[in-house]
């Protein structure tokens, strides 16, 4: 069944006008306006309603009334006439459910019977209106933190204009969950459901709740659970998100209320009451693209082939070229009046692309315009084939071609004349074994709801990597089969290597790649030898290293020789990997080598490698 999809103006950012004309624009049917934004707008209760009419937004509820229920006289007499009051502007405002939720003060008074006796009051008042009043248990309130506390003074306070109000957060952060709610709570007496997802932290529910709420599938809570049981209670009312989050409240409000469309719709997806086209499968990365004018691409091109890339092939009506080694496929677009050049004018040599190599492109593109991601066309020539792309959160485009079994070969054979030699791929690399991106403060969730939602790409645990000048937080992506390996990074310090790439050139985007090899001792040895800009790791590094690991020193020196990095998984898989200097100042490369079923990146290594990139002189 439908649901309506509706969100709290207090997930976003601007004023009352702001936040609604927003959540139309993305697609909500309904809005849950919060006491504050109501308070803080120049207008009256009757103009915002018509400011809702007009934007085609329903106001699902007024939120929230704090504080009510089973305080001790005068208060409880006061809080009736405040109660009235908060009526006359319902009525204003053309809204007919209010949000009570449970009291937080010390003075509450430890008696359910009199919180029902107190909301049956409420409700009696309310029902007299045409108004009703739904009850939602804080996971901080006094004496009413859970839903089922909640759902037995409902009972008691039985009133067909009282009913009970869910929110994911509360329950799910007190390790609660829903079981019971299906045989104890009739489907009409479900006023109203609220969604939150939220990282795993250890803090209190009041200081987590308003500053760290997600939408859902940007956290850890099993927000998909939540809302199955909900359906299965016969709930039929808006599916309503309300998140707190300090960075959202700062965010541009379009790109977070479509987010949480996004997020709701997948959600949806997840307990099958949404059908959208299917996740892809994806199998890596099948290029990298370079936006670049000659002088960059020549600078490039002689760096890579220092890396064993060679020339391989010109486009055949662009002025692009593919570099390769073995099957790491580097496209160099010079081209102008393209994306690239685009991208070039405003950012100077950058990455403007990655193509990942999925199942069915067609489907992919369908479900991303079902989860409301732009959609790229760009133009092309007589006889060659249009490669569909998405447009990720920060404006990188993501070609979508086809499996190497499909046909992600015929990309390189249809639109370009290949040199002979490389046209079957020849050299040391096995491919792509991952891009990571830096990414503006504030826009990590914006990311991880893109990767997760369209692509089906699973995160890892959050780690934290000290640079010198500042933290990096940083959150890998992957998907099941470990072909598509996609680490994420943020700062909110401008001084650190992620944080001076998204200041210094105005944007945010692929700032490393690593090139997968069967033997990164060779594979480093080789590029040394043609007089790679490797990048020097400092000797104690390598005596903690031995320390660490227990490494024999033959082992240990060769390591240091060719300075390499190492780490070991706890189930023996191994990560050898070395890195090269920035070209520009910008981006820069790395070799991996993984045995053993390693899948993480060498994360204890991050600090030495920014030490390192940074004792450099800038523009090295
Ligand atoms: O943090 C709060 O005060 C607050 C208010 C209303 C809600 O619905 C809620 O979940 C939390
Ligand atoms: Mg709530």
């Amino acid at each position: 069944m439908h649901h309506k999809r509706s969100i709290a103006t207090v997930c976003l950012s601007g004023s009352l006008p702001d936040k609604l004309e927003a959540a139309a624009a993305a697609g909500f049917e309904a809005v849950e306006i919060f006491e504050n934004d109501l308070l803080t707008f120049e207008g009256s209760a009757r103009e915002a309603r018509r400011l809702c009419a007009d934007l085609g937004l329903e106001i699902a509820i007024f939120q929230p009334f704090r504080d009510f229920e089973a305080m001790p006289e005068p208060q409880r007499a006061r809080n009736l006439d405040r109660a009235e009051r908060k009526f006359d502007t319902m009525q204003a405002l053309g809204a007919e459910l209010l949000l009570v939720c449970s009291n937080v003060q010390a003075a509450a008074l430890p008696e359910p019977a009199r919180a029902a006796a107190d909301l049956r009051e409420m409700a009696e008042r309310a029902g007299r209106r045409g108004l009703r009043i739904g009850y939602e248990a804080l996971a901080w309130g006094t004496h009413t933190n859970r839903w089922r506390q909640a759902w037995d003074i409902v009972q008691q306070a039985d009133h067909p204009a009282l009913g009970l109000i869910l929110d994911s957060f509360h329950t799910l952060c007190l390790g609660d969950d829903l079981a019971g709610l299906a045989q104890a709570v009739p489907a009409e007496k479900l006023f109203f459901v609220q969604f939150a997802d939220a990282p795993r932290l250890t803090l209190d529910p009041l200081s987590w709740s308003r500053h760290f709420r997600s939408f859902p599938g940007q956290g850890e809570l099993p927000v998909a659970g939540f809302l199955r049981d909900i359906l299965a209670a016969g709930y039929c009312g808006p599916l309503s998100l309300e998140v707190f989050n300090d960075e959202f409240r700062a965010a541009p409000s379009r790109r977070i209320a479509r987010d949480g469309l996004r997020s709701l719709i997948w959600l949806e997806e997840q307990v099958g009451n949404a059908a959208l086209p299917a996740m892809p499968k994806l199998s890596g990365i099948e290029f990298v693209e370079f936006a670049v004018d000659h002088a960059a691409r020549a600078e490039l091109g002689a760096m890579l082939g220092t890396m064993g890339f060679r020339h391989a092939g010109t486009h055949r009506s662009k002025d692009v070229e593919l570099w390769r080694n073995g099957g790491a496929n580097l496209v160099l677009n010079a081209e102008p009046d393209s994306a690239a050049s685009e991208r070039f004018q405003q950012l100077g040599p950058s990455v403007c692309a990655m193509a990942f190599r999925v199942d069915d492109p067609a489907r992919l593109v369908a479900r991303a315009e079902a989860l409301l991601c732009p959609v790229w066309r760009e133009r092309t020539g007589e006889g060659e084939r249009r490669i569909p792309a998405l447009r990720a959160p920060d404006g990188t485009l993501i070609y979508l071609v086809e499996n190497p079994e499909g046909g992600a070969r015929r990309i390189w054979e249809d639109d370009f004349h290949l040199e002979e030699a490389e046209a079957t791929g020849s050299g040391g690399l096995l491919g792509m074994d991952h891009a990571a991106q830096a990414l503006a403060p504030g826009m990590m969730d914006s990311f991880v709801l893109f990767y997760r939602a369209l692509f089906g790409l699973e995160p890892d645990t959050p780690w934290e990597l000290p640079d010198p000048y500042g933290l990096v937080r940083s959150r890998a992506f992957a998907s099941g089969d470990g072909s598509l390996r996609l680490p994420l990074n943020v700062s909110e310090s401008t001084r650190t290597g992620t944080g001076r790439f998204v200041s210094a050139f105005a944007g945010a985007g692929v700032h490393h790649i690593a090139f997968a090899t069967p033997d990164a001792e060779a594979t480093v040895a080789a590029a040394a030898a043609r007089g790679a800009p490797l990048l020097d790791i400092p000797s104690n590094y390598y005596e903690d290293l031995g320390a660490r690991f227990g490494l024999e020193d033959a082992e240990l020196n060769a390591l240091a020789r060719q300075h390499l990095l190492y780490d070991r998984d706890a189930q023996g898989g191994t990560f050898r990997h070395a890195y090269t200097r920035a070209f520009r100042d910008r981006f820069f490369f790395e070799i991996v080598e993984r045995a053993g079923g390693y899948a993480g990146f060498g994360a204890a290594n991050a600090a030495v490698r920014m030490a390192a990139q940074r004792r450099l002189p800038r523009g090295d």
